[in-house]
């Protein structure tokens, strides 16, 4: 009933027992908090939530325009709907590095397990686009140094991505990984790797864990959990697949009522309203007050 009944504390302890335990992880990104109910419902072990899907959700592309305020909101309202840790997107740290702080300690009163900050400019854009520009280290660092600074909760997860591998070598991103590691980063997400190569390369050049970026129609290829887990990786996101999943089979049933003047043929596709019932908990709530589910939902439906 209500939200998750574990504390943030101990969603951040389990990320890190995740992160150590020498199984790949797997976090789908929810697009809202029910999605992140199912994720758990399925076993996962986390839940993202990613800045892209933040942004197409209130209608805005992906170049840096959502704030902290917003981010931190619907993160929250997201991550309380779990007991599964979850991670979210914190883009370029939403300023300098006093704002980085400030976002840190957002974020975990939110409710978050950990976030990931950015070396890129201002505005950002999707890492998997090209005419990326990345900041220089010492700006990179400062981002990193300051958000490991601000954080209460020790097991509060700072992911440091690096994005320069679309603007420069892999020998670059092996080297800027090693820094923001220096820096006080807890995991590195080397984002756009080319292949599974590459991913080999960042696990050589750090040893704390990788994150994989498995988004759909980008620059790397849909690797298995085995391919990631025998190359070394330990976290793998699927940001923007249950959104994407969703708009699609919500355009489809939106050409069916045309087609077919009725949304008859879409219902098979739907999840149906015992299932949305079984995962808003209704019948917990009738444990609490008989008054509220006292009708049958007939079988299946
Ligand atoms: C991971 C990511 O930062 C996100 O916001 O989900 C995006 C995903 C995408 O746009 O496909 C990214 O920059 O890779
Ligand atoms: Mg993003």
């Amino acid at each position: 009933m209500l939200y998750s009944a574990t504390t943030s504390e101990s969603k951040r302890a389990a990320l890190r027992a995740g992160l150590a335990s020498g199984t790949l992880q797997q976090f789908p990104g929810a697009f809202n908090p029910l999605s992140a109910r199912l994720i758990e419902d399925k076993g996962f072990d986390g839940v993202y939530i990613s800045g892209a899907v933040l942004a197409a959700d209130l209608g805005l592309p992906d170049i840096g325009l959502t704030t902290l305020t917003e981010v931190a909101q619907r993160a929250g309202q997201i991550a309380r709907m779990t007991d599964l840790p979850s991670i979210v997107d914190a883009d370029t740290g939403f300023g300098e590095p006093m704002n980085v702080a400030r976002t840190v300690q957002e974020l975990e009163n939110a409710g978050l397990a950990g976030c990931h900050i950015e070396d890129q400019f201002n505005p950002k854009r999707c890492g998997h686009l090209d005419g990326k520009q990345v900041v220089d280290l010492d700006t990179a660092a400062k981002r990193i140094r300051a958000a490991v600074d601000a954080r209460r909760d020790p097991n509060f997860l700072i992911m440091a991505r690096t994005d320069i591998r679309g603007t420069d070598s892999l020998r670059a991103a092996q080297d800027r990984a090693r820094a923001l590691v220096d820096a006080g980063a807890d995991a590195i997400f080397p984002e756009a790797m080319r292949d599974l190569e590459e991913f080999r390369a960042i696990r050589a050049a750090v040893d704390v864990p990788i994150l994989a970026n498995m988004t759909e129609f980008g620059k790397s290829e849909l690797f298995t959990t085995g391919q990631l887990h025998d190359a070394g990786v330990n976290i793998v996101i699927y940001p923007v697949t249950l959104l994407r999943s969703a708009m699609g089979a919500a355009e489809r049933t939106l050409d069916s009522i045309q087609a077919n003047g009725t949304q008859q043929q879409a219902v098979p596709e739907m999840q149906t309203r015992a299932r949305l019932y079984e995962l808003v908990d209704y019948e917990g709530y009738n444990r609490f007050d008989t008054s509220v589910f006292n009708f049958q939902v007939p079988d299946g439906r």
